[in-house]
């Protein structure tokens, strides 16, 4: 009975369009990050500028990647039919988003979680080894962006209290019109990539993937701010020293966090001070 549904199911999405399979297969991942702590906050219009920074960060490593290797791969058969620089491409705006909220040094400034460094990794290995998965990431990415991109930069702007649109170019999509239409445009040049089976198979898979990439950037980010509060909220309770730890062991210590540990150890030395004396 179960191996029965199991053969419908299969024949089902054997019978349907890349762009339809991998929206099934990736459905349930959406919801999982619709739901992630993250992603609550931009739904709820509660979205933080801290938030906003630590993802921009994440961003701006996770589109590095992802465009490095889709330009080095560019006339590859898996890539060229769904290769719209012009029209998508996101770095540029997140460079000039980070520099209007970090300033001129954003880049010695921003800090990314564990999860972040792991996803772009895979999209360089995959970059390297198989690159007709990177449909798979531009689809979670791109099509991701262009679904909720407007309704979401409305929501951060009103939320962090913009008062232009300024730090907010991520969202924009000045080469796309009709979201809709490109969108549909997107799907059919998905389509029309020749695959064998064994290789859309693993382009499924990797769709589901690189949902569980988001997922994970999202969570470690949530994590990394919560330390960030806690660890700042028991300085000021009790005055005793701490050590910063970020789950994930987050890399490039920005300047604002060796700030807040300087000043924990200040803060230890002064009250371990009034104690002795
Ligand atoms: C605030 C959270 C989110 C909301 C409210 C949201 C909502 C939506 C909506 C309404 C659509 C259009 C569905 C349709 O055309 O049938 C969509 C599509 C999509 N979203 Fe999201 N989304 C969210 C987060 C995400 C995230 C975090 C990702 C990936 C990292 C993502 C990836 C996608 C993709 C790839 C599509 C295109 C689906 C397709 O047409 O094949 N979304 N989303």
């Amino acid at each position: 009975m179960e191996t029965e549904k199991k053969t419908q199911a299969t024949a089902e999405l054997t019978d349907m369009d890349l762009s339809e399979q991998i929206k099934k297969v990736t459905k349930d991942s959406h919801v999982r990050a619709e739901k992630t702590e993250l992603m609550m906050s931009f739904q709820r219009g509660q979205v933080t500028l801290s938030q906003y920074k630590l993802l921009l960060s994440s961003l701006y490593e996770i589109y590095q990647a992802l465009e490095e290797e889709m330009d080095r791969n560019s006339n590859h058969p898996g890539v060229a039919p769904i290769y719209f620089p012009a029209e998508l491409a996101r770095l540029e705006s997140i460079e000039k988003d980070l520099e209007f909220f970090y300033g001129q040094d954003w880049r010695e400034k921003i800090v990314v979680p564990a999860a972040t460094k792991r996803y772009s990794h895979r999209l360089r290995q995959i970059g390297r080894e198989n690159p007709e998965l990177l449909l798979a990431h531009a689809y979670t990415r791109y099509l991701g962006d262009l679904s909720g991109g407007q309704v979401l930069g409305r929501i951060a702007q009103k939320s962090m209290g913009l008062k232009s649109n300024e730090g907010l170019s991520f969202f924009a999509f000045p080469g796309v019109s009709s979201p809709n239409l490109f969108k549909q445009l997107y799907r059919s040049r998905m389509n029309s990539v020749e695959l064998t089976e064994e290789q859309r198979n693993a382009v499924l898979e990797e769709a589901v993937r690189s949902f569980e990439f988001n997922i994970q950037v999202f969570d470690d980010l949530q994590k990394m701010l919560s330390v960030t509060e806690n660890q700042l909220q028991s300085s000021s309770t009790h005055s005793k020293s701490v050590t910063l730890q970020i789950p994930g062991a987050a890399t490039n210590m920005s300047s604002l966090l060796r700030m807040v540990l300087g000043l924990f150890v200040a803060l230890a030395t002064v009250s371990m001070g009034i104690y002795v004396f």
